[in-house]
């Protein structure tokens, strides 16, 4: 198994050209959070914000659209029960699910309206979703899926103890491939960052092992930290794979670096210290 390294991280992330401007950093759209959980939807857009994604808009429940512009009025607020298809189409890359809840209809709109152009990740209660109600992944560009041992549980039928067998999630990953480009020819086999205390990326044939991070991460609003920083680097670097490990490297380290000084490294403090991290990383 490969380790993933600071090295593959200091690859993808590299100095910005001055012949650039934001539509160059991609346009992110974060489906997330209903009445409850508004924080998930804060937390994926802040570190997708500070990630350097050219422009974040969050579709959302109405009830946290105060919340989010007081955090973060680099970010665009939507209704996402109001033309959310259109939003999907105008995007990039889009990541759904973080503190969803049961917003079916929201998940199943989003998977309608999205083209085999764009990036779509997929994290938290969206693929809760998936499994209860059977959905099928849509046929996009670049998958990633974003679960953590339970979800992973839940939508592919693993059990926990069962994943630690690499084998075994690799054939259930290939099963979640869309049904439309099932074929040899033209699998789009999904991404797959397993999360856990031994956190573990998919990538085709290839299975990565994170070797940074700690028990300091163990606090809610983690992963959606994670899912906005995946969406924030997949909207500015490729191929999305090494957006995939570059993003997961830098969360951890973050909060390694964090811990030095704090017992939990709280979300919203890693997501400030993200264009710090890369600024360093850029320079390497
Ligand atoms: N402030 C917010 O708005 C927050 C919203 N959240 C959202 O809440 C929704 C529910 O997510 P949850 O993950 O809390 O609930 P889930 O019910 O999906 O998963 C939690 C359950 O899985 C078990 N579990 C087993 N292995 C685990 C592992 N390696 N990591 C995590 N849990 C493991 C836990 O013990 C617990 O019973 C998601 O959409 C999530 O994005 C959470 O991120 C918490 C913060
Ligand atoms: N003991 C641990 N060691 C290292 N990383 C951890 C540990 N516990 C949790 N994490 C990390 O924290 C994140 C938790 O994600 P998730 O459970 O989806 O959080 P949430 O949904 O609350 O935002 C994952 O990236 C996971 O790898
Ligand atoms: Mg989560």
């Amino acid at each position: 198994m490969k380790k993933i390294s600071k090295t593959i991280a200091a690859s993808v992330v590299r100095p910005r050209p001055a012949h650039s401007h934001k539509g160059n950093y991609g346009r992110v759209l974060i489906i997330a959070g209903n009445h409850q959980f508004g924080g998930a939807a804060i937390m994926n857009a802040q570190a997708a914000v500070q990630s350097g994604a050219g422009l974040v808009t969050v579709a959302t429940d109405l009830t946290n659209k105060t919340a989010i512009h007081a955090r973060l009025p680099e970010a665009m607020v939507v209704n996402y029960r109001d033309n959310l298809a259109a939003y999907v189409k105008k995007a990039d890359v889009i990541l759904i699910g973080s503190g969803l809840g049961d917003e079916r209809d929201v998940l199943e709109t989003c998977f309608s309206a999205i083209s085999s152009e764009q990036t779509l990740i997929v994290d938290g209660s969206a693929l809760s979703m998936m499994a209860a109600f059977d959905l099928a992944l849509p046929d996009a560009s670049q998958l990633v899926l974003t679960p953590h041992q339970m979800e992973w549980q839940r939508l592919s039928g693993v059990a926990i103890a069962e994943q630690v067998n690499q084998e075994t999630n690799q054939a259930a990953l290939q099963r979640l491939a869309p049904t439309e480009s099932n074929t040899s020819a033209n699998n789009k086999t999904p991404a797959l960052v397993l999360k856990s205390e031994a956190t573990q990326v998919y990538l085709k044939d290839d299975v990565y092992q994170l070797t940074v991070g700690g028990p300091y991460q163990a606090t809610g609003g983690m992963g959606d930290t994670l899912a906005g920083m995946i969406a924030g680097f997949a909207a500015q670097f490729a191929p999305t794979s090494s957006a995939v490990l570059a993003a997961v490297y830098c969360h951890s380290a973050i909060a390694e670096e964090l811990s030095q000084k704090a017992y939990v490294t709280l979300p919203s403090k890693i997501a400030e210290k993200i264009p710090a991290y890369m600024k360093k990383l850029s320079e390497e």
